[in-house]
């Protein structure tokens, strides 16, 4: 099979009118009618949706993304929710005189910027999208990591290279026994991507690395990461050169190619390693879209980009 850039399917294509514009209780009766097949076929099934970027930071399309959320809630389909929070952090760390660094895409996070993540994503961010679902319809259940010992953190790869990095956490391993429990009982669990180690020490997770995991070890149908841009790009500059589909060894070739650079290298691999075990199929999708989750979740041609696991024909 052909894996270079050119033979991936790129389009830009017309979303249906019923998700073009904000759902009213008129346009939800096509909505369903247009979506029902797909409502169907995911009803009873996992989706782990990894909410961040500008879907999260602007008011009107929290809200949109928190009533679609609630709305797959509604219809049968079982939402989980990852959430990021970067640009929250930067803001309480500048109000702190802390200094914000990255290294590889990564936070650097020494011991006073770890207190600071853990309030600011298990806190402020975890509670306010708890409260946002509360308040159109569901029923959420914040957590973190260390609830349950959901994840279990161990330090980065790179932390003995690169000491400065401090407590930037790999995952261990994941027990969605209590995820499991409440998504059983009808809730909607919201989970911020800090854990601790064997020890107790807290540990900052890369939350579309938390999504993945989370998301194999629910045996999720779907992985949706919602981000800042139409989806993976042959042009990052271009958003008519959105790749619609690729398995996972066009989706390595990108990387390795230097097509898919930056913060995208950790999406797709994450992706990768979630469809490597056994999650159906991973999504990449501009969260600043109206209705990007309802788009991609509930039409044939979804919006962003979707990974597969195996070769496309
Ligand atoms: N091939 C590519 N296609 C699309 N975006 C890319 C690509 N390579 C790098 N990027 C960059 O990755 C960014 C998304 O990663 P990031 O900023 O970490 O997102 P988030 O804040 O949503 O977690 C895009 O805004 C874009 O600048
Ligand atoms: C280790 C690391 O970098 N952790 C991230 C966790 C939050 C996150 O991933 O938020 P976004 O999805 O909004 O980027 C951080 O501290 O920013």
């Amino acid at each position: 099979m052909d894996q270079t850039a050119d033979s991936l399917r790129t389009a830009s294509q017309t979303a249906p009118s019923c998700f073009t514009t904000p759902i009213s209780p008129v346009d939800r009766v096509q909505v369903l009618a247009e979506a029902l097949p797909y409502i169907q076929r995911f009803s009873g099934k996992t989706i782990v949706v990894k909410y961040g970027g500008a879907a999260m930071v602007e008011a009107a399309l929290r809200e949109q993304v928190i009533r679609d959320i609630v709305f797959l809630a509604t219809v049968g389909i079982k939402p989980v929710v990852v959430h990021g929070g970067g640009p929250e952090i930067n803001s309480w760390l500048a109000r702190l005189n802390i200094p914000v660094q990255f290294v590889g895409g990564l936070r650097v996070t020494d011991a006073d910027t770890m207190e600071v993540v853990e309030m600011v994503l298990a806190g402020k961010v975890n509670k306010s999208i708890v409260q946002m679902i509360n308040q159109a319809g569901g029923s959420a259940v914040g957590l973190c990591g260390r609830d349950g010992t959901i994840i279990e953190a161990r330090p980065h790869t790179s932390a003995q290279e690169q000491p400065q990095i401090g407590f930037v956490g790999d995952i261990q391993s994941i027990n969605p026994k209590l995820v499991q429990s409440l998504l059983k009982d009808g809730h909607i669990p919201v989970l911020s991507s800090v854990a601790s180690d064997e020890h107790g020490q807290a540990y900052n997770i890369n939350a579309d690395t938390a999504a993945g995991e989370l998301a194999a070890a629910l045996d999720a149908e779907k992985l949706i990461l919602l981000t800042d841009t139409a989806g993976i790009l042959l042009d990052k500059n271009d958003p008519k050169t959105l790749v619609r589909k690729l398995d996972i060894y066009q989706a390595r070739r990108l990387i390795d190619q230097g097509i898919v650079v930056g913060g995208m290298i950790p999406k797709v691999q994450c992706c990768v390693r979630a469809l490597a075990q056994g999650v159906r199929a991973a999504h990449i999708v501009d969260g600043r879209q109206m209705h990007a989750l309802l788009l991609e979740v509930l039409t044939d041609q979804g919006i962003g980009s979707m990974l597969v696991a195996s070769e496309l024909s």
